[in-house]
């Protein structure tokens, strides 16, 4: 992969293994928390914070509570995952925190400051290819960097580098529809990080993908982790792929839309999909099972 001519400095990653007691539970190092300790523990100030955010919906003459006073966080370089049943305001909080939706309460910081609607400092990549269709892949990847007005020269840069970031460079004069399911992916991430994003915002990225094209877009989206040291909030249904690729986890509970147990995932900071069969592997994704079906 190139070297990432815009990077940002590197935090080194905690890479402490689970340890489990005689029984196979988790012990301590697995850290499972309850939402009145998700506050920052660090005297490093987040990339991103979420403080108080509620939300609630007008349906059928009734109110819908979807969020309720939601606190996160994210350092850094973090690599964080959201998980939850369907219905319980994953895709609401990540569309409040990308600007797309009004909270009715709290507020939504990046580096400290309070962001009151959309902005480039954080990148949105959907379930759904969201790719322009009468653009080519180095057009779309283009699409935001000329909204921003950014010179000419620059643009030209960028593109060039994220296409070979997403290995895509042979394929910059194709259009979307000539392209694979895991490739348009890969060119909306490709265009989302072009913009240099303080956080990637994903929302089920490879929830469309067929299990094999989806296990290489996780691989994929890791190593780009490693090399671009960006902080990401991603949600996904997929359990396995939130242990994999993150380093903590949300687990939220539905009715209203909580964070009931933040789970630190300390497996090595650098994994390959053999780790998937691992049993500290198995034990973590194990751990959020039991938290997402306990109810209380
Ligand atoms: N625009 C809206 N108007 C009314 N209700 C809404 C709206 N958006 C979301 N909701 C409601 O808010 C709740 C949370 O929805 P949301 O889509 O955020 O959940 P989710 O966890 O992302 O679900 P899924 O995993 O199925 O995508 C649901 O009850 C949903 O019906």
């Amino acid at each position: 992969m190139a070297q990432a001519p815009f990077s940002r400095s590197h935090h080194a990653t905690n890479d402490l293994s689970p340890k489990f007691d005689s029984n196979g539970n988790l012990s301590n190092n697995l850290t499972l928390t309850s939402p009145s300790h998700t506050q920052v523990q660090s005297t490093q100030r987040p990339k991103l914070e979420v403080q108080g955010l509620s939300k609630s919906f007008a349906q059928k003459g009734k109110t819908v509570v979807a969020l309720h006073n939601i606190d996160l966080y994210l350092q850094p370089r973090e690599f964080v995952c959201i998980v939850g049943a369907s219905g319980c305001g994953k895709s609401t909080l990540l569309n409040i925190v990308a600007g797309l939706v009004q909270p009715c309460s709290g507020k939504v910081l990046v580096d400290g400051e309070a962001v009151p609607g959309p902005g480039a400092d954080r990148g949105m990549v959907f379930q759904s290819y969201t790719l322009y269709p009468w653009l080519t892949v180095a057009g779309n990847i283009a699409f935001g960097l000329k909204l921003r007005r950014l010179p000419n020269a620059e643009i030209k840069q960028r593109v060039s580098y994220y296409l070979d970031v997403v290995g895509l460079t042979k394929f910059a004069k194709a259009y979307p529809k000539q392209l694979s399911g895991g490739m348009k992916q890969r060119v909306a991430i490709a265009r989302a990080m072009a913009n240099e994003p303080e956080v990637l915002l994903m929302d089920e990225p490879f929830g469309a993908l067929d299990a094999q094209t989806k296990e290489q877009m996780q691989k994929f989206l890791l190593e780009l982790w490693e090399q671009t040291h960006t902080t990401i909030l991603m949600i996904t249904h997929d359990l396995e792929e939130a242990v994999f690729l993150s380093q903590r986890i949300y687990v939220m509970s539905a009715h209203p839309g909580q964070i009931k147990q933040e789970v630190h995932v300390q497996l090595p900071a650098h994994r390959d999909l053999e780790m998937k069969l691992d049993p500290d592997f198995i034990q973590i994704k194990r751990a959020i099972i039991h938290a997402l079906h306990d109810d209380h």
